[in-house]
């Protein structure tokens, strides 16, 4: 498909301050336009008397501009044209603390704060959900390059369809390490993010240069992840954020330079649109993301069919090879049942079944209770009629003068002592079966829960998930920032649960329940 070069859009963003530098930054009215002035020489370092001057010309200056304003300015153009088909890369440059996740990510302090990844996010799926006449598959996924080394992959489809790509990314710090004066640990992770920060500027340098015939993108894992949306098939922003203080002004500068050669950059943007010879239909996208970023795929058409085309297919794929648009939850819900969940589902019914037997036992002993209850009542009261009774006639004494029981009022302490003891044991099975019951409540609850996260997990890696979450999902442990979003982290969970259910049944003895109901 033909396509027109367009450059890359790039704004500047300058973090609020009390202690602004209008002396040497100038905002012009026309919100496009920085000017800045410096005595310094920046590059020796000392101050001279001569007045430096440059005028930077982007494509918009954000001063003083509300996190909505940035995401309408900024993204929402970007967002919106994935849905055209269009891949689209927003990110964010700049010196340590100068508003990147501020921007990208925004302030958990209140909504109104949110950045340009959950407002993206949300605009996405209002946009599906507005768009009642195309079907839409939509895969997220978070990557985090740290010290060069990355989760990664890709899926293809061959289904005729429309795909698009997101990438969100909040890049590293670009403060200088002389400046940072870091050390150990951290100086290793300053010498990789500068490491991957001035590959991707010796990228820009030569992707702005019409000359220069190799573009090194292979350098870095950063610059090979962001090869599409530097030089090739994306609609791409930069969102420079910069300082607004004096002391900051050398950093400040050398931002500025870049977001500068970035507007050289030319991309070419088109409709990812691709057909497939046997099937009218069209298909699954994958996200991708890069350092620090999130990766939205977006896939689009007005008949949806989805395939997990993956290298490597994880078991639920492999059941699933071609499939056609996911089934109904409803329904996928009784196969599960029936296939996979077969085991949980079946303990589940059990600790039901249990349950329901020990509640109507925990019935049965309210009912015997009570009604033993009411005959304790009758009796007591009968024996304390007929002992007021025989104290008004005079008491009964035996020829050595004891005092003798009547035959009737011994019957009623014999009852009364029998009922108390039916009592007593009644309410002592009452209370231990009251706890199996909200045991048993306890179980089935897990049960249930188990099996309904079981089945979201099968559900997404059967017909939703992209392979590239898979792949991560398969490949050693997680570790915080490796691993996309929360759902992964909860598939990983009850996949280890699912797995061994022979360990979890090894709990069983520790109760003194009935077996099935300490299965969980
Ligand atoms: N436009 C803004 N409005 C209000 N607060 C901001 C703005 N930009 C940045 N901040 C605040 O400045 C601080 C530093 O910002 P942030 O963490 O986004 O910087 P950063 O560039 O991502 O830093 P790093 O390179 O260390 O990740 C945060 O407390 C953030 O809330």
């Amino acid at each position: 498909m033909s396509s027109q070069a367009s450059p890359v859009k790039v704004y500047i963003r300058i973090r609020p301050t009390a202690n602004f530098a209008h002396e040497i930054i100038e905002c012009l009215p026309d919100q496009q336009t920085l000017k800045v002035r410096s005595r310094k020489d920046s590059k020796k370092g000392k101050r001279n008397n001569q007045l430096n001057s440059w005028v930077f010309q982007l494509n918009g200056v954000l001063h003083n501009v509300s996190q909505e304003d940035t995401y309408d300015r900024v993204a929402r153009s970007v967002v919106l044209g994935a849905f055209g088909g269009y891949n689209g890369t927003i990110m964010c440059f700049g010196q340590t603390g100068a508003g990147k996740t501020y921007t990208m990510t925004g302030a958990a302090e209140t909504y109104k704060q949110r950045g340009i990844i959950p407002r993206a996010l949300q605009e996405v799926f209002q946009e599906v959900e507005q768009r009642a006449d195309h079907t839409f598959s939509v895969h997220l996924s978070f990557l985090e390059i740290y010290n060069e080394t990355m989760s990664r992959s890709r899926t293809l489809s061959d289904a005729k369809y429309i795909t698009s790509k997101l990438n969100l990314v909040d890049l590293a710090g670009s403060e200088r390490l002389s400046k940072t004066g870091s050390e150990g640990q951290v100086q290793t992770e300053a010498m990789y993010i500068n490491k991957s920060l001035s590959f991707l500027e010796q990228v820009i340098l030569a992707l702005a240069d019409s000359r220069r015939e190799h573009v090194p993108f292979r350098q870095s894992k950063l610059t090979h992840a962001l090869k599409d949306s530097l030089g090739g098939n994306c609609n791409t922003v930069l969102v420079a954020n910069i300082y607004g203080e004096a002391a900051q002004i050398e950093e400040t500068l050398s931002t500025l330079r870049f977001a500068t050669r970035m507007k050289c950059v030319q991309t070419k943007p088109s409709i990812n649109e691709h057909v497939d010879p046997v099937v009218q239909g069209s298909v699954c996208a994958v996200g991708e993301v890069e350092s620090c970023g999130y990766g939205l795929g977006l896939a689009n058409s007005s008949q949806r069919h989805q395939r997990g085309v993956s290298p490597k297919p994880s078991k639920a794929r492999k059941d699933k090879q071609i499939s056609s648009s996911p089934p109904p939850k409803a329904e996928a819900f009784e196969d599960f049942k029936a296939e996979r969940g077969s085991e949980i589902n079946r303990i589940l019914k059990e600790n039901k079944a249990v349950l329901s037997e020990r509640t109507a036992r925990l019935r049965t002993l309210t009912d015997v209770i009570n009604a033993t209850k009411r005959d304790l009542d009758y009796i007591t009261y009968e024996l304390r009629q007929f002992r007021e009774q025989k104290q008004s006639q005079g008491q009964f004494v035996s020829a050595e003068g004891e005092p003798v029981l009547e035959e009737a009022e011994l019957s009623l302490v014999m009852q009364l002592k029998e009922l108390k003891n039916r009592y007593r044991q009644a309410y002592e099975e009452f209370r231990s079966t009251k706890t199996e019951v909200s045991y048993c409540q306890h179980l089935v609850n897990q049960c249930r829960t188990r099996l309904l996260t079981e089945f979201e997990s099968w559900y997404n890696e059967s017909f939703l998930l992209p392979d590239e979450v898979l792949s991560v999902l398969e490949t050693g442990p997680a570790r915080p920032g490796h691993i996309p979003v929360d759902k992964a982290l909860t598939l990983r969970g009850s996949r280890q649960v699912s797995q061994s259910p022979e360990s979890v049944r090894g709990s069983r003895s520790k109760t003194k329940l009935p077996p099935i109901l300490s299965v969980i």
